[in-house]
């Protein structure tokens, strides 16, 4: 059997994405952090290990200010989440009650008989509003740029659909556990992540480090043919396989396909036969998001922690900001003190906050990140340092009713017989440990268990 990977840019990584500087410094423009947590956790963990790439790993553990401290922005003031006993049994700001009391009332109250329901209904129901509009609002915007009034909680947050389901409520749930999942056996460096509790990992070289000795490996491996600048432009089913057509017009034959293009561009690669899957495939949106890394001289933060997020009622088009240097203080630059952050903008409401992605120059991103620092942060001096990228359609939103569109396009593959898997971002998770388990599991469906 032999493995092809087509590419259709330079390299491959895709959104893991660093820069790296001659002095030193590295910054990140897609993700940043990685968690060792759970079997998803596991299986990135076992092939860092299988890469050996163990000696470059950062581990930021549970006692760490980055993993203790996180902060929402609100009504022009920075405020710790809550976290810990004393966290949940007092009023803090921006709250006007005790969290525990709404955490005490959920386990009273009765089951949804919705078959799906939006993050932010979902959670104003069984926690109430405060909670859905602060804090649920900025988590969903710190992990999908997304909209908690649009985005699926079955989709986007298993775990607290599925304890609402099994033990009616996300609390009693969390307690005892669902026992379910995937099994993923540890490497002796996911037991040293959970022995030394990490809460997130990075790499010294940056997070493309990783595809970078992914290809290295398969460079080795004499199955596998990787092509760079091979952008797919048409699959059609050819003999019970597929023609894949290239832009360069080379074509290939393929056995299977596993896709792990975005769905929208795997949309309009397929045959006008397949035409209800495509229309399943380009009804899953993606978001546009500004990522700007600024460089200061010194330590200018008044606080420390992993970041903070601004909730939308706040201003739409901030969505927070990470206080890079504090988790990974190892990818300042040599000699002397200095200070990264990302200012992370756009998502959901890029087009209201900045108008067209083609049309909004990069000054203008510079400039809002920049006022952002200065009003969230109280930081007057300006970076000396900065890189603004815009990452268009970058993470997938799944809205509502998502659950339902992975069902039929999975269905109509089956009933199709089209020799095709569909893996990456878009379908069942959108974080790094997702998409890697993602294509194990296709891979793993086509060859088995290895
Ligand atoms: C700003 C940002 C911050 C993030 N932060 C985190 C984080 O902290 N932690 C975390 O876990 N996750 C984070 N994520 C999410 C995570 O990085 C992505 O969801 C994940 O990397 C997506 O991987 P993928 O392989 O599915 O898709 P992609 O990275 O989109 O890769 C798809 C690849 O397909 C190629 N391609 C597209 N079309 C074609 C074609 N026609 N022919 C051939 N090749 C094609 C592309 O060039 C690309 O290389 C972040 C994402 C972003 C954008
Ligand atoms: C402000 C925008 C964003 C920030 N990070 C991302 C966006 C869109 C993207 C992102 N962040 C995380 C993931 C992976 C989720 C996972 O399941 O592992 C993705 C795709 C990690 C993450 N970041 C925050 C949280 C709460 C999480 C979930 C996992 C965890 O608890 O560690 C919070 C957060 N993200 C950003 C900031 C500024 C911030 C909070 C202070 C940036």
């Amino acid at each position: 059997m032999k493995i092809v990977l087509l590419e259709k840019s330079g390299r491959c990584g895709g959104w893991l994405s660093t820069i790296r500087r001659d002095d030193g410094a590295v910054f990140e423009q897609g993700p940043r952090g990685v968690r060792p947590a759970g079997a998803v956790g596991r299986n990135t963990l076992n092939l860092v290990s299988e890469l050996g790439l163990e000696s470059e790993i950062l581990p930021v553990t549970k006692d760490h200010v980055a993993s203790k401290n996180r902060f929402l922005y609100v009504k022009g003031q920075l405020h710790k989440m809550p976290s810990g006993p004393g966290g949940v049994i007092r009023t803090i700001p921006p709250f006007s009650r005790p969290i525990i009391q709404s955490v005490l009332k959920e386990m009273l109250i009765r089951k949804g008989t919705e078959e799906d329901e939006s993050v932010h209904a979902f959670v104003s129901r069984r926690l109430g509003s405060e909670l859905a509009d602060v804090v649920i609002d900025s988590l969903c915007r710190g992990v999908f740029a997304g909209d908690s009034r649009q985005l699926s909680v079955r989709s986007c947050f298993p775990p607290l659909y599925e304890a609402e389901r099994s033990r009616g409520s996300i609390v009693l749930g969390m307690l005892m556990g669902s026992g379910g999942g995937p099994k993923v056996v540890p490497s002796d460096l996911a037991k040293r992540a959970s022995k030394e509790s990490w809460t997130q990992w990075s790499l010294r070289r940056g997070m493309q480090a990783f595809p970078e000795a992914l290809e290295d490996m398969l460079k080795r491996r004499e199955r596998v043919e990787h092509h760079h600048h091979a952008k797919v432009t048409s699959l059609n089913m050819n003999g019970g396989g597929w023609e894949i057509k290239l832009d360069d017009g080379i074509s290939l034959k393929a056995d299977h396909v596993i896709s792990t293009l975005p769905a929208s561009e795997l949309a309009s690669v397929l045959p006008p036969a397949a035409q209800p899957l495509s229309e399943q495939l380009r009804s899953i949106a993606s978001v546009n998001v500004a990522v700007v890394n600024l460089e200061y001289e010194g330590f200018i933060l008044p606080v420390t922690g992993f970041g903070h997020l601004v909730p939308s009622s706040e201003d739409p088009g901030l969505l927070g900001v990470v206080y890079d240097s504090v988790p990974f203080p190892q990818h300042n630059r040599s000699g002397g003190l200095t200070t990264r952050l990302t200012v992370m903008m756009g998502g959901a409401w890029f087009e209201q906050t900045f108008g067209h992605p083609d049309s909004v120059t990069k000054q203008t991103l510079l400039d809002r990140a920049t006022q952002a620092v200065t009003s969230h942060l109280g930081v007057n001096s300006q970076p000396v340092w900065s890189c603004v990228a815009l990452h268009k359609n970058c993470i997938p939103q799944y809205h509502l009713g998502h659950w339902k569109r992975l069902e039929k396009m999975r269905q109509y593959i089956s009933n199709h017989n089209l020799p095709l898997t569909l893996a990456g971002a878009s379908y069942d998770g959108v974080s790094v440990n997702d998409v890697i388990f993602s294509g194990r599991t296709a891979a793993e469906g086509l060859i088995g268990k290895t």
